[in-house]
């Protein structure tokens, strides 16, 4: 942990995090703190490097350069440490899809070193909260889209993690059941939670969120409280001020009947 580490009062801290996929750079020197406490948007168009700056910062990915804390562990030295601080709902990472939701939870649970008791009570309210109950013994494989976003959301909960760590997760989710995940993680960030959430939705991250950095092309354009990044516009057309690349379909009159 380093000196500036300690002192930080930052659930995540991320410095200088860099990436490289052959001739292409994904993540271009990225720095960022997300106050503890905080709503933390992280926003950018298709490509940005944000699945692959959150997979470095959650210790998914190894980084080429850079560094991240998560309340002072540092997630590459001491990554046991940092997971049990965190709960993380990946994009796209295969999960043990032969279990059906319940069993699934439960051994997530269980992987954290929960006892059975408290695993089963913590199951039941997430399934409960997440409107899967009735599907709770239906295999992974055969949920739909969003069925499987909401069983790894609950995964990435059961933990009662101080720092959560979501990739995109409204994608695929029902209007309720995202009211119902908005309402999970507001509460949670009322208690002292911190919550890290990339998204498309610059409407939902505007009201959700109370602080927000824009990525596009591995670069960090704008971070700060929602207010400070908007100055004064919606975040929609600020994000189309800052990031650019708005064109009209000219290119497509073929399409036009
Ligand atoms: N495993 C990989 N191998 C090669 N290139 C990759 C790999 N993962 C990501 N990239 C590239 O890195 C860049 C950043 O991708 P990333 O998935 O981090 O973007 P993103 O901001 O999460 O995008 P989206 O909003 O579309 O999910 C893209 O150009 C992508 O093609």
């Amino acid at each position: 942990m380093t000196e500036n580490a300690q002192l930080s009062p930052s659930a995540m801290s991320i410095r200088g995090l860099f990436k490289r996929f052959g001739e292409k750079v994904a993540v271009n020197g990225v720095n960022l703190e997300v106050p503890a406490g905080s709503f933390y948007g992280l926003v950018g168009p298709n490509g940005a490097g944000k699945t692959t700056t959150l997979s470095m910062a959650t210790g998914l990915l190894r980084p080429d350069g850079g560094e991240a804390w998560v309340h002072g562990v540092n997630v590459w030295q001491d990554p046991l440490a940092a997971k049990k601080v965190m709960g993380i709902l990946p994009d796209g990472v295969r999960l043990f899809d032969r279990l059906s939701g319940e069993q699934l939870v439960t051994y997530s649970g269980l992987l954290r070193g929960m006892d059975r008791e408290t695993v089963q009570t913590r199951v039941k309210d997430l399934l409960d909260a997440l409107d899967l109950s009735k599907d709770a013994g239906t295999l992974v494989v055969d949920y739909s889209a969003g069925m499987t976003k909401k069983i790894a959301l609950a995964s990435a909960l059961i933990h009662a993690p101080r720092v959560l760590i979501l990739d995109e997760p409204f994608e695929s989710v029902d209007p309720i059941s995202a009211a119902n995940i908005r309402d999970i993680l507001s509460d949670y960030v009322r208690s002292g939670g911190t919550v890290i959430v990339s998204s498309h939705v610059m409407d939902l991250v505007q009201r959700m969120c109370d602080h927000v950095a824009v990525i596009a092309a591995g670069n960090v354009l704008a971070a700060g409280t929602v207010d400070e990044v908007r100055a004064g516009q919606s975040l929609e057309d600020r994000f189309v001020e800052l990031v650019g690349g708005r064109n009209h379909g000219e290119g497509l009159s073929w399409l036009r009947t």
